[in-house]
């Protein structure tokens, strides 16, 4: 948790931003002017235009619902005006009674959008982010406001979970967040789906797209779960999502994508985006370092690793400047102390990687820099996105590295796996004999370590199965095992008392642990003759009623059967084949994409204006010249030409044939020779260290192959 102090300086910062501005407007560029100039600044411009109120304006219902809106802004928030695009929003969500889409780039205004509409509906707000910090900054600004908020997640202790609970049962609770795999726990769902939740709040939405490399199975749950619940309306948010994209979500969630989808320019003219081309971190660091010592305030420092992290802070320590490392393996105070001292203080330098989410919500940061280029150029423009949110003017400086290159190819084609393991897995779905109620049900972790196949890669199969080829379903997984806890001494004897089929048979398989009675429902159920369902839900009946905590374990995914999968080897094996092209072609897909950030960096044009025509806004920057990016003040494309050789060199092919004894996947030889981690390599993970992985890291990868699978067909004949 973060200090009162840290909090009560955020939000200070929060109201500066809101004050400062509206009296400095006028000498203020871009995003500081859009909250006091509401009808000239930039947001409005690139924004959905204004729709024909359709008879609605002025009407009694509009009125209400915005002016409940606006007094909530100024009441709660302590925020003087909406910015323009938000409003529309808000009118859409609560007075139209219409899902909506929302595109506003990193410090866009989203989280007001959902907010206020919180808390002028009458029922809950559920937000589901992938986020964790995210989740947690939110519901500490929203408590520091004043507003009932939460958020569930694992970490909770039992007394909080609890609180929680009965806060959402009691209707107190207005802001609830959860991850979207909280959708599978059966007693969440068990709780909420007695609540009337007025509005669904979808933040990365763009996960829900096929398209690119951040779609998560899960997503597609969220949409079944908005139908199945009813849920009154929808609001999906992205920082970065393209045309396609948004068209994907709006199919997803039944948004009007003329009427209800809303967005504002990405171009920002207080960043300056620069490009430099460097060696190694020694050089990264030495070109870094004239921006790191002129910046006028805090600066944010990505590196892709945490090793590279260490590195970037040592070195800028031996030059003089204090700067900070941020990453997983510190420990939780370390890294609260390294978060306070960048909110805190003026001027501090992080290092950290890219999936840290720091800076989320700084407004004054004036250097973002990647010392590895980022995979795409979402990511990118959510991570510079980060700079100069107050409207000053700030920078943002990318290298690019030729060895980067293939570390970062590398990292793209990590997930896949192969054809073989594949089919192992498809054989074990196709052949595996369904419950009594028709459903499968797999421990996914379990196959993962099975089958050589990454949980997300596993879950990406099983949408696959269910989306594209119709033949399961996913319902609701379940745990076999949940750790009942007492929380009032009169609710313990109502579960003591409980004289049900499913209580008995509950209380007669349960063994007393150190943190309450551990029941296996699974065991339990077929003990008794009973449906393991039937248990579950007497489990999350007394929790629900305030009489236990229960915690669920040993989870289990389950699906229920469509279509028979195919029964012979040869239609598995097709199958299998389909699903691993598919597999392929995403890896070909985020290699495109790190392309294209390179493209972009490398492009004969300005970057701000070669960053706004990728999201789809090409006349945003004035002249299509921003003025003070590389392109711009040097009038040239920088020049960076990574070469891979195509020719691999035959003694090294043979080098690796000899110690890897694979003949039936050159992918695999090729992962090995490119330095790809894969745990049927020698010495599973080990394999790192062995002096042929990477050894052939200069060759384009798909030369590898070919050059794999030629040497292995010559083996076979
Ligand atoms: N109408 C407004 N008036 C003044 N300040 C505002 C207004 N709307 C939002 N802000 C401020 O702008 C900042 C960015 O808003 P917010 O965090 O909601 O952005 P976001 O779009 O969610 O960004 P991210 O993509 O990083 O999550 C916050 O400090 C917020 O308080």
């Amino acid at each position: 948790m973060l200090s009162r102090a840290v909090r009560a300086s955020r939000l200070a910062i929060r109201r500066a931003a809101a004050s400062t501005t509206t009296v400095t407007a006028s000498s203020r560029v871009g995003w500081a002017r859009t909250y006091a100039t509401p009808t000239s600044d930039h947001w409005n411009k690139g924004g959905q235009k204004h729709r024909d109120e359709q008879g609605l304006g002025g009407s009694f219902q509009q009125q209400n619902g915005m002016e409940k809106a606006h007094e909530v802004l100024r009441e709660t928030f302590r925020l003087p005006s909406f910015r323009p695009s938000q409003e529309e929003v808000i009118k859409r969500l609560i007075v139209d009674n219409e899902n909506a889409l929302v595109r506003f780039p990193t410090g866009g205004g989203k989280n007001l959008t959902y907010q206020v509409p919180a808390l002028c509906l009458d029922g809950l707000t559920l937000v589901i982010s992938p986020l964790l910090p995210l989740m947690r900054e939110q519901v500490e600004t929203l408590r520091s406001l004043g507003i009932k908020a939460a958020n569930l997640d694992s970490t909770l202790n039992i007394e909080a979970y609890n609180r929680v609970n009965s806060e959402v049962r009691s209707g107190e609770l207005k802001i609830l967040y959860v991850s979207p795999e909280r959708l599978n726990n059966e007693s969440f769902m068990n709780m909420i789906k007695r609540v009337k939740i007025s509005l669904l709040v979808v933040d990365e939405s763009h996960c829900i797209s096929q398209r690119g490399s951040t779609f998560r199975p899960e997503y597609l749950k969220i949409a079944r779960f908005a139908e199945e619940q009813n849920v009154e309306r929808v609001l999906c948010l992205t920082a970065t999502a393209s045309k396609d994209v948004a068209d994907d979500i709006c199919k997803s969630f039944r948004i009007d994508p003329a009427a209800g989808a809303f967005r504002t320019p990405v171009y920002r003219p207080n960043l300056s985006f620069r490009v430099a081309v460097a060696d190694g971190m020694g050089d990264k660091i030495e070109q870094l370092l004239p921006l790191v010592k002129e910046r006028t305030g805090p600066a944010i420092i990505y590196a892709m690793f945490h090793r590279h992290v260490e590195e970037a802070a040592e070195k800028l320590r031996e030059h003089g400047v204090e700067a900070l490392a941020y990453h997983s393996r510190l420990s939780t105070e370390e890294r609260e102390q390294v978060q306070n001292d960048f909110m805190q203080k003026p001027d501090t330098v992080v290092c950290c990687t890219m999936a840290s989410g720091m800076g989320i919500d700084k407004a004054d940061i004036r250097l973002v820099a990647h010392l590895f280029m980022p995979k795409t150029l979402e990511n990118y423009s959510q991570e510079v996105g980060r700079a100069g949110r107050d409207g000053l003017p700030s920078t943002c400086l990318m290298f690019l590295s030729a060895p980067d290159i293939s570390v970062l190819e590398g990292s793209a084609r990590a997930d896949t796996c192969s054809e073989k393991d594949l089919q192992r897995w498809l054989h074990e779905v196709a052949t595996k004999t369904p419950a009594a109620d028709g459903t499968l049900d797999f421990n996914l972790y379990q196959q993962s370590k099975q089958y050589d196949i990454k949980p997300n890669v596993l879950n990406y199969f099983y949408a696959e199965l269910e989306l594209d080829h119709g033949y399961i379903r996913a319902v609701t997984p379940f745990f076999s095992v949940y750790t009942l806890s007492e929380t009032t001494s009169e609710g313990w004897e109502k579960v003591l008392s409980d004289t049900s089929d499913a209580a008995i048979a509950i209380r007669e398989s349960w063994i007393p642990t150190d943190g309450g009675h551990e029941v296996d429902v699974v065991a339990a159920a077929s003990a008794h003759g009973l449906e393991r369902a039937a248990l579950a839900k007497k489990i999350g009946d007394w929790e629900f009623h305030g009489s236990i905590i229960a915690k669920a374990s040993r989870g289990r995914s389950r699906y229920a059967i469509l279509n028979p999968l195919p029964p012979t080897s040869e239609g598995i094996e097709e199958l299998a084949k389909k699903i691993y092209e598919r597999m392929l072609a995403r890896e070909e897909e985020s290699v495109r994409k790190l392309h294209e950030v390179i493209n972009f960096a490398t492009a004969d044009d300005c970057l701000a204006h070669s960053l706004s025509t990728y999201f789809g806004d090409e006349d945003n920057v004035p002249n299509a010249a921003c003025g003070t990016c590389t392109f711009c003040r040097t009038g040239k494309a920088v020049e960076f030409t990574p070469t891979f050789v195509t020719e691999p060199d035959p003694s090294k092919i043979r080098a690796i044939l000899d110690v890897c004894p694979e003949r039936d996947d050159p992918r695999l030889l090729a992962r090995m020779a490119f330095g790809i981690m894969s745990p049927r390599l020698p010495e599973g993970q080990g394999s790192r260290r062995h002096k042929l992985f990477g050894s052939m890291r200069n060759v384009d990868f798909n030369s590898l192959v070919d050059a794999f699978d030629a040497e292995c067909q010559k083996l076979e004949h």
